[in-house]
């Protein structure tokens, strides 16, 4: 059977929508978002009229006519731990969203835009694995400071449809393979993927893994309280440059890599000791995962670093990672709107019935 699906994206800095008819793209946008215009708004939640706008225009512009849907499928945003899977909206994950209790990021949007949407264009209103899908090992989880756990917030849409595709690609079923993928965006999170599952994790959003266009990585923990304890920060700006003031965007002024890239060839040695410590730091961290995917028990090698997410299009960062990493594993570049194909066939899926729908319980 096939089906009229609508897919909305809202990450850190874009909303992407894709209408699917019949399994195809029919409609697809990538609305840019400054860092001036989301500046403007005092919290992500205040940000819903114009992503709501945002969306709608994008359909005005299309030939969407009177198509009915039968879902819409948000990002789905920061709620309680959870495997992966297809979710129903209901009210219990809207109001986790709307009060932020598990944190605060655009695609907390997601759930609430998809809920509106089908509420005027019809279809079951639906999230698909989302950011705090959780499947690390026990081994993963505890930290040098037994009060301190490490818990799984990432790319999950993404990384699961790279690794899919990348999986296709070489020939390999997913579920049977190793991975390590890395999503390069406005946010970066790399995860070791074990036969399906994500055993291991740079958590995106509470400071682990590489810099990334707009946010710090992993910091120096003595460094960091240093500059608290000089006054240089309190915590909420602290907080503030770590998830959206700190990488490029500190080093360089900007969060868009292309401008990085056209500096570079402009001849500025600055940006290009950036770019290389940029590129450096997510070599590091995607090998740090090796030891979760080969054991003595498991000794076989990772089938692939799949690389993806915006900057998987710059092709001077893929050069230079695949010119640290591929002497150690094939390199499988996936582009294109996987994380909208991924919530499209997800939720096809789930209407016919081949995976389960399963109840958010918070
Ligand atoms: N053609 C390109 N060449 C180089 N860099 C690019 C290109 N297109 C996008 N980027 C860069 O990719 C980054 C944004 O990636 P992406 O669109 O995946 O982010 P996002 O969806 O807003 O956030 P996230 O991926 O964390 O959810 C920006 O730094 C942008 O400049
Ligand atoms: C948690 C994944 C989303 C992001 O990094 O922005």
């Amino acid at each position: 059977m096939q089906h009229a699906i609508l897919t909305i994206n809202p990450g850190s800095t874009s909303t992407k929508v894709v209408l699917f008819q019949d399994g195809k793209p029919i409609l697809s946008r990538d609305e840019q978002h400054p860092k001036m215009q989301l500046a403007a708004f005092a919290d992500v939640w205040s940000q819903y009229a114009m992503r709501l706008d945002t969306v709608l225009k994008a359909l005005a512009e299309s030939a969407f006519g009177d198509l009915r849907l039968d879902a819409v499928v948000g990002r789905g945003g920061l709620l309680a731990p959870l495997p992966g899977g297809v979710y129903d909206i209901n009210e219990q994950m809207i109001d986790d969203l709307r009060n932020q209790r598990y944190g605060e990021h655009p695609c907390n949007l997601g759930a609430p835009l998809a809920l509106e949407l089908a509420s005027r264009f019809g279809g079951r209103a639906l999230v698909v694995d989302p950011v705090v899908t959780d499947e690390l090992s026990a081994e993963a989880r505890p930290t040098g400071l037994p009060q301190v756990h490490r818990r799984s917030a990432f790319h999950a849409l993404s990384q699961r449809g790279a690794a899919r595709e990348a999986a296709r690609r070489r020939g390999l079923k997913y579920e049977a393979g190793k991975f390590i993928v890395a999503h390069l965006g406005g946010g970066i999170s790399i995860g070791a993927h074990l036969r399906g599952r994500v055993v291991e994790v740079t958590n995106a959003l509470d400071g682990e893994g590489p810099m990334t266009p707009e946010r710090t990585g992993a910091l120096p923990v003595m460094e960091v309280l240093r500059l608290l304890e000089n006054g240089d920060y309190d915590v909420p700006g602290l907080r503030r440059a770590v998830l959206r003031g700190g990488g490029i965007l500190a080093h360089l002024g900007t969060n868009d890599f292309r401008v990085v890239e056209s500096r570079i060839r402009e001849g500025d040695r600055h940006a290009q000791d950036v770019f290389h410590a940029f590129a450096y730091n997510i070599a590091r961290h995607a090998t740090s995962l090796l030891p979760a995917l080969i054991t003595s028990t498991d000794p076989l090698p990772v089938d692939a670093l799949v690389i993806t997410g915006g900057l998987a299009k710059s092709t001077v960062l893929v050069a230079e990672l695949a010119a640290r990493l591929s002497p150690i594993m094939p390199i499988e570049t996936i582009l294109g709107m996987t994380e909208a194909h991924v919530m499209a066939s997800s939720a096809s899926d789930a209407l016919q019935g081949t995976i389960q729908i399963q109840v958010y319980q918070g």
